[in-house]
């Protein structure tokens, strides 16, 4: 059975494939629903190929995965073993209890326990963390049978619980009161935790020993934690068990070494799954997106198994879902269109960027091994080729993944032939994978650079996939029907453009990277991908010109030059016509991607903002970083709680002086159109005279600020405090100053 298609429509009919290249088309799909004729279906490919929106029109290939009729039954025998990583730095600034309720949902996939492996990374070393985990796994013991029991979908227990139980059935309406009222348990514990920050010591400690001691301890016998906090019995064959095996991993730090941030920990991470379970895919989450949908390995294994070439899935990408949002998106922070468009019309090209969340790997790709070519046809199976076209030696492989000899053998395993050693058991590798788990592990080695997850960017998953992108692989964008994952967007303006601030200065890093899309180094980026990825990492210089733009049509009220056709010249309507142009079509974007047209009008003001301020700061960032006096930093977005209350979706302010430039734009606007205005009125100047253009691109600016607007005059957080306002205003004052000269 077949478990991957994808399917385009062409004048009204449907062609069914999921080969893009094109050689492989024709002979493999002909089993799959009706015959696909060999010129019909290059057509398709052709198709796919132009995929990104040409003229704005194409939306890329669609796919969809039958996990039910491909993986069911016998068949369920062929699934193989997936490591799921889910990353945290901070049980207070990421929630303890989201991190528990994204485990929890893991643990109870619907998947062979004995084939998955949960992951846990605490870049915070926090013994809050880890206790937490320690209850959570508790309620697991009830919650997992409970799930599989009544076959319920959502198994993050606070999604669950948020709404009212499915059926009146008076014996599982006793299931379901007793499951909630351990739930509520669970969350009362971890809260008491987080209260008093106090765990009862005998939760942390081992013979004796609390193993989360300060650095200063002499008791402290290692530096970094890994603890296996749960091993499937079903591995060994020793007895039934419901629930995979759950591993705690804090990697060491020291003070003034650069870890790299979620990259580092994803390595250490890689490292450790490699020790010790070593899945030839891993799944890698953030702590607060849940798995919302319990087949969704099934559907990734529709991909990864049923490929004609492995080439063409080396990592896929799932839509990043936020739940608790408000209608119409009003803080512009959900990135619908980014899904809808860009990374589904990716799939037309080489496939989506990685986007550091909800993405299945290959382990081969992360590796930093290419694709090998299909049905061996150029190269005997021998012969593998690894990083630079180098060929696979233990002695070479050691170079590059480091001293561990485990680590190297299981390296060796995926890259010749994308298994897996059988490790004999987590809880025997654990000398093992606290030494991969050191800071000094790295040194020398090919990690961050030729191997895992890429250093230098604070964007570290477009880094990372651009890097097996450039191998050669092809990626998958993929939305099933039911939801994956859902996590939080950040709920308020300083964490956003907090956000925005770190991805503009992580794309402006990997431009100046030796990955930098426009060198042309990367022989196997195909042209149109590689056209994207220099659209996104330059992306955030054009901040540069709309700082320009936004204030160009306030110089011509201030001063009367006019930059823009007179209304009565016929030029005029050139512009006007690019104006309407360019807001209309991404208008039909948004329309098209299923958002109402309130939610364009919102996303236009968030850009806005955004590109005004996160953007210059990064370039400021980058700036500094290159000439060696400051580095980027990685701020985690904090997260809201389970039961935080929705935002009224209003802007919010800070004393940050991210909020300076767009501040300052809206005051010399202000400034700009109550002068020329008072000069209509006062009749020293007539509106049609000149500048009607301008004078509507001031207006226009503001209304696109409008947050800042009204920041003026509110109070609270929702007011722009004095101390931006004052600062704003004599930079203003000055530019102003400097135009009338
Ligand atoms: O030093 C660090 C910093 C972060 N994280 C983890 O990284 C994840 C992402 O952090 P978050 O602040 O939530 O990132 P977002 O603002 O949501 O950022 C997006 O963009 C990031 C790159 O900038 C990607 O890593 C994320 O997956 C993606 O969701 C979280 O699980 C963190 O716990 C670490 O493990 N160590
Ligand atoms: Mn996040």
């Amino acid at each position: 059975m077949v478990g991957i298609v994808g399917v385009t429509e062409i004048k009204g009919v449907t062609y069914v494939i999921g080969a893009t290249d094109i050689n492989d088309v024709g002979s493999s799909w002909e089993t799959i629903g009706g015959k696909v004729e060999e010129g019909k279906a290059k057509l398709v490919v052709v198709d796919a190929e132009v995929g990104v929106r040409v003229g704005g029109m194409d939306r890329g290939m669609p796919y969809t995965s039958y996990p039910d009729e491909s993986y069911s039954g016998e068949s369920a025998s062929k699934l193989p073993p997936v490591d799921i990583i889910i990353t945290t730095t901070d049980p207070f600034r990421e929630p303890a209890i989201l991190t528990a309720n994204t485990v929890l949902s893991v643990l109870a996939l619907d998947y062979p326990v004995e084939k998955i492996a949960c992951y846990v990374s605490d870049d915070g070393r926090s013994p809050i963390t880890f206790y937490s985990l320690l209850e959570t796994l508790e309620f697991a013991k009830k919650w997992v049978p409970f799930c599989r029991k009544f076959n319920i979908e959502s198994r993050a227990p606070f999604m669950y619980f948020s709404k009212k139980p499915p059926s009146s059935d008076p014996s599982f309406l006793q299931e379901w009161e007793c499951m909630k009222c351990e739930y509520e348990r669970l969350k009362r514990r971890i809260a008491e935790a987080l209260e008093t920050e106090h765990v009862p010591l005998d939760s942390v400690s081992e013979n004796g020993v609390n193993c989360f001691e300060s650095e200063s301890s002499e008791i402290r016998i290692h530096s970094s934690i890994v603890k296996v906090i749960h091993e499937n019995k079903v591995v060994d064959g020793s007895e039934d068990d419901d629930l995979p095996h759950l591993i705690y991993v804090a990697r060491e730090k020291i003070p003034k070494v650069n870890h790299h941030y979620k990259a580092g920990a994803m390595n250490v991470m890689a490292r450790v799954s490699g020790l010790m379970t070593n899945a030839p895919f891993i799944l890698n989450l953030d702590c607060d997106m849940h798995i919302c949908n319990p087949k969704v390995i099934q559907h990734a294994m529709c991909f990864y198994l049923d490929c004609p070439s492995e080439r063409e899935c080396g990592f896929i990408q799932f839509p990043q879902l936020f739940y608790g949002v408000l209608d119409d998106d009003p803080l512009g922070n959900q990135h619908k269109t980014f899904f809808t468009t860009l990374a589904k019309g990716m799939n037309g090209i080489q496939g989506p960027v990685y986007g550091g969340t909800c993405c299945f790997h290959r382990r081969k790709g992360l590796y930093g091994v290419p694709p090998s070519p299909p049905a061996d046809k150029y190269r005997s199976k021998e012969k593998i080729l690894g990083f630079n076209g180098k060929e696979l030696q233990d002695e070479f492989i050691r170079s590059a993944f480091g001293e561990s000899s485990a680590l190297v053998a299981s390296a060796h395993a995926i890259m010749r032939d994308n298994g897996w050693h059988k490790p004999s058991s987590p809880s025997l590798v654990i000398e093992e994978s606290l030494m991969v788990s050191n800071c000094s592990y790295e040194a020398n080695t090919a990690w961050g650079k030729e191997v895992g997850w890429m250093y230098g960017s604070t964007v570290e998953d477009v880094m990372t996939g651009l890097k097996v992108h450039s191998l050669g692989w092809h990626s998958i964008y993929y939305t099933p029907e039911q939801p994956a994952f859902m996590g939080c967007a950040p709920g308020n303006g300083p964490d956003i453009l907090v956000q925005n601030k770190r991805w503009a200065a992580g794309l402006l890093e990997i431009l100046m990277s030796k990955l930098c899309p426009l060198l042309g180094k990367q022989r196997q980026l195909m042209l149109r991908q590689r056209m994207l990825y220099a659209y996104f990492t330059v992306s955030p210089i054009t901040s540069v010109a709309v700082l320009c733009y936004a204030i160009l049509p306030a110089f011509s009220l201030l001063t009367g030059k006019s930059f823009l056709p007179k209304i009565q010249d016929p030029a005029f309507i050139t512009a006007a016509g690019l104006f309407i142009s360019v807001h209309g079509y991404g208008h039909y974007e948004h329309l098209t991607s299923g958002c109402s047209a309130r939610e364009w009008w919102n996303s236009l003001r968030t850009w806005l903002i955004t590109i005004l301020s996160a953007s210059l700061f990064a370039i400021f960032d980058v700036v500094m970083k290159l000439m060696g006096l400051s580095e980027t930093v990685f701020v985690v977005t904090p997260k809201g709680g389970d039961e935080e209350e929705a935002s009224v979706g209003d802007f919010t302010f800070d004393s940050s002086p991210l909020f300076i430039p767009p501040t300052t734009v809206i005051l010399i606007n202000l400034a700009a159109i109550i002068q020329r205005t008072s000069q209509i009125v006062g009749g020293h100047s007539e509106l049609k005279d000149n500048l009607f253009g301008e004078y509507f691109c001031s207006v226009w600016v503001l209304i696109n600020l409008r947050p800042f607007l009204k920041g003026l005059v509110r109070k609270g957080k929702l007011g722009l405090p004095w101390s931006i306002v004052i600062k704003s205003g004599a930079l203003a004052l000055f530019v102003c100053r400097t135009w009338a000269y």
